[in-house]
């Protein structure tokens, strides 16, 4: 497991840094953004996995969002993977930007020819955990995820399908219902194939109707000017669902705001407060 250290710069008196690395479960080498804050030089430090959404690389949250002052007064390691695996020659991988890459969706793909490479589910939950544990001051028993739109799905999904594995989950304009709209549609098709059953195994809404764990507090935070969000992200069906199941959840509605890091970087130490109530306990 080489890691290649290919940036690094100091930042509110921790480090930000960038890595690269030979994926096993994707099978290419991928980069992963990493932001240590001044604590870790001597102890191990909670981790908040960051997912990207769609035509991100590791480079978006890292230099849009302005998380690295609230992850160095937190105490909170940063990790910010791609959204893909990258230049597998899959024929028709670069053809558009809401599949192939930069849209690797968060799943385990199951049909050809993306099946060999489109394994981000895998990634992020087991690939990626074990190899920030071993090889940074990242504690174990106290990570978070976060993420945003397609990102903030996969956020979700994360935390809903591995109960107790990830202490808190916030969203930004998650795309929550994917089964039910044109980006999910798509790339479900493409990764899992036609039978619509297996795409529910992808889906937060369908997920948190059969969430069996400890008692969680979801954080989803929404632009209403976000031109995504009556087609793409259903927010309300998640919360209608989360209703029926009697999971908390908190729909908080941003006045004015759309679907870019301009707003995240507006609201994220809201999010980073969110989590350190978790990860801080
Ligand atoms: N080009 C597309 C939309 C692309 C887009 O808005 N990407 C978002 C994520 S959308 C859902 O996953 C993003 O984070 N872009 C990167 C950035 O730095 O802003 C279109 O307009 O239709």
């Amino acid at each position: 497991m080489s890691l290649k250290q290919i940036a690094c710069n100091k930042s509110f008196g921790g480090l930000q840094k960038v890595f690269s690395h030979e994926s096993s479960s994707l099978k290419c080498t991928m980069k992963f953004a990493l932001y240590l804050p001044p604590e870790a030089e001597s102890r191990k430090v909670p981790v908040i996995y960051w997912l990207s959404g769609l035509e991100c690389t590791e480079q978006n949250f890292m230099t849009k969002a302005g998380a690295q002052q609230h992850a160095a007064v937190n105490n909170f390691i940063l990790v910010i993977p791609d959204t893909s695996p990258r230049g597998c020659n899959i024929p028709g991988e670069d053809e558009s930007y809401d599949f192939g890459t930069g849209a690797g969706f968060y799943v385990d793909a199951t049909q050809d020819p993306w099946k060999t490479n489109y394994n981000m589910y895998s990634y992020i939950t087991q690939e990626l955990p074990f190899l920030i544990n071993s090889e940074f001051p990242a504690d174990p028993e106290r990570q978070s995820i976060m993420g945003h739109s397609m990102g903030g799905h996969g956020a979700l999904i994360c935390y809903l399908k591995n109960p107790g594995k990830y202490r808190s989950v916030s969203a930004f304009s998650p795309i929550c219902n994917p089964t039910q709209g044109p980006w999910g549609k798509k790339a479900l098709k493409g990764y899992l194939g036609s039978d619509e059953e297996s795409w529910k195994d992808y889906d937060a809404t369908c997920l948190v109707a059969k969430y069996d764990g400890p008692p969680i507090d979801i954080l989803i935070d929404q632009g209403t000017d976000d031109k995504f969000l009556e087609k793409e992200l259903l927010p309300d069906n998640f919360v209608a669902a989360c209703k029926e199941a009697q999971v908390p959840v908190v729909l908080q509605k941003r006045e004015g705001y759309d679907h870019s890091y301009f707003y995240i970087a507006t609201f994220i130490g809201e999010h980073f407060k969110h989590h350190a109530k978790y990860l801080n306990a």
